[in-house]
């Protein structure tokens, strides 16, 4: 019997504070994130060293690293034991854009692995040049051998059991709240935005966060009021609006006093949920007179998110 693989893409972060520097040149260098026509490296070299500082104090807060790498190879072994009681045989292998594993490691094993096929599935339900778009054109840059046998995922912000597993965190949160004010919830959708310009160029992500955020509330019956809004601005262009902090203060503005926050483009807990919505925010929503400020959980070890995954393989490889 043969074997296939799948390989998870994912950004990856820092490790240790020393790594936040280098972790940020990867990412200044990519050209898929911001495309400078000469001396990128150079350009990278000088926004990462003026950006350290800062980011090495908020990655202090939440425990001196990034807990997108336990949480994504936590991800990655639930799915290769998940994927092995089908009696097949299956590697699944961790493919970071900007630290470790990086995708240049887990393009010589797929080099030597002898493999059926394989499929490429991003830890990114949508799909942004910046993010998979990345990913995939460094594997391209990176892999070294025959090309028929991949199959490449590109996006499901959609599918059923991902769905369902937003919705199990929501109503995990929602359990939360003082049972008398649980009725009085307002779901704020956050996302990673990206430049306008992007979306000007046809970058869909945008667009199938909305269909996300539209199917979780379909399938809870819109039991709250919900809005999208985007985090994790950088550099000076103009990006998807409204801003995540605008959004809390608008609601307050208006009354609302109870909000969960639903961090919707990501699959784990990493800087931008641990840091930037639950405590950069928190203080936002302190300050504006929010009484209840909950951020959702990331999907992490959910087992539904995992079957997501899980199916998502099974349904795009062909019948052995
Ligand atoms: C999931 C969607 C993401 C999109 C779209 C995205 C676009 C994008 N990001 C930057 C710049 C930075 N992102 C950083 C961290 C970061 N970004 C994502 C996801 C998306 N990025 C994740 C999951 C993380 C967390 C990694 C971790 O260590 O935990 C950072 C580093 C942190 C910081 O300095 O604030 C930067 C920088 C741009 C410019 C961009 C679109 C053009
Ligand atoms: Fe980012
Ligand atoms: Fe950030």
């Amino acid at each position: 019997m043969g074997k296939n693989a799948v390989v998870l893409f994912n950004l990856g972060g820092p490790d240790s504070l020393d790594s936040v520097e280098p972790f940020l040149y990867n990412l200044f260098q990519d050209p898929d994130i911001f495309k400078i026509p000469v001396g990128q490296k150079l350009f990278a070299k000088i926004i990462s060293s003026r950006r350290a500082p800062k980011v090495v104090e908020e990655y202090k807060l939440i425990g001196g690293k990034s807990p997108i790498n336990e949480w994504t190879e936590r991800q990655r072994s639930m799915l290769e034991e998940k994927l092995n009681q089908t009696g097949s045989r299956y590697d699944v292998y961790t493919a970071m854009r900007y630290w470790k594993p990086f995708t240049e490691e887990a393009a010589k094993k797929i080099e030597s692995g002898n493999y059926d096929k394989v499929v490429m599935l991003p830890l990114y339900p949508h799909y942004s040049i910046t993010t998979t778009g990345s990913s995939f054109n460094e594997w391209k840059r990176k892999y070294r051998g025959p090309e028929d046998k991949f199959i490449y995922i590109d996006h499901y912000p959609t599918h059923e059991k991902y769905i369902a597993a937003l919705n199990q965190r929501i109503d995990e949160t929602i359990e939360r709240f003082p049972e008398d004010v649980r009725d009085k919830i307002h779901l704020v959708f956050s996302a990673h935005g990206t430049p306008v310009y992007l979306v000007k160029k046809g970058d869909p992500y945008s667009l199938q966060i909305k269909e996300t955020m539209e199917a979780v509330m379909k399938a809870r019956n819109y039991s709250h009021p919900y809005h999208l809004c985007f985090q994790s601005k950088v550099g000076p262009q103009k990006w998807l609006e409204p801003a995540t902090d605008d959004m809390i203060k608008k609601l307050a503005s208006e009354g609302h006093k109870h909000l969960l926050v639903i961090p919707v483009s990501f699959v784990s807990d990493h800087i931008e949920t641990s840091f930037e919505l639950d405590i950069e925010y928190r203080h936002v929503a302190d300050e504006c007179g929010i009484e209840n400020y909950f951020v959702m959980t990331g999907l992490n070890d959910s087992p539904l998110f995992i079957e997501a995954l899980y199916d998502l393989v099974i349904k795009n490889l062909p019948p052995e």
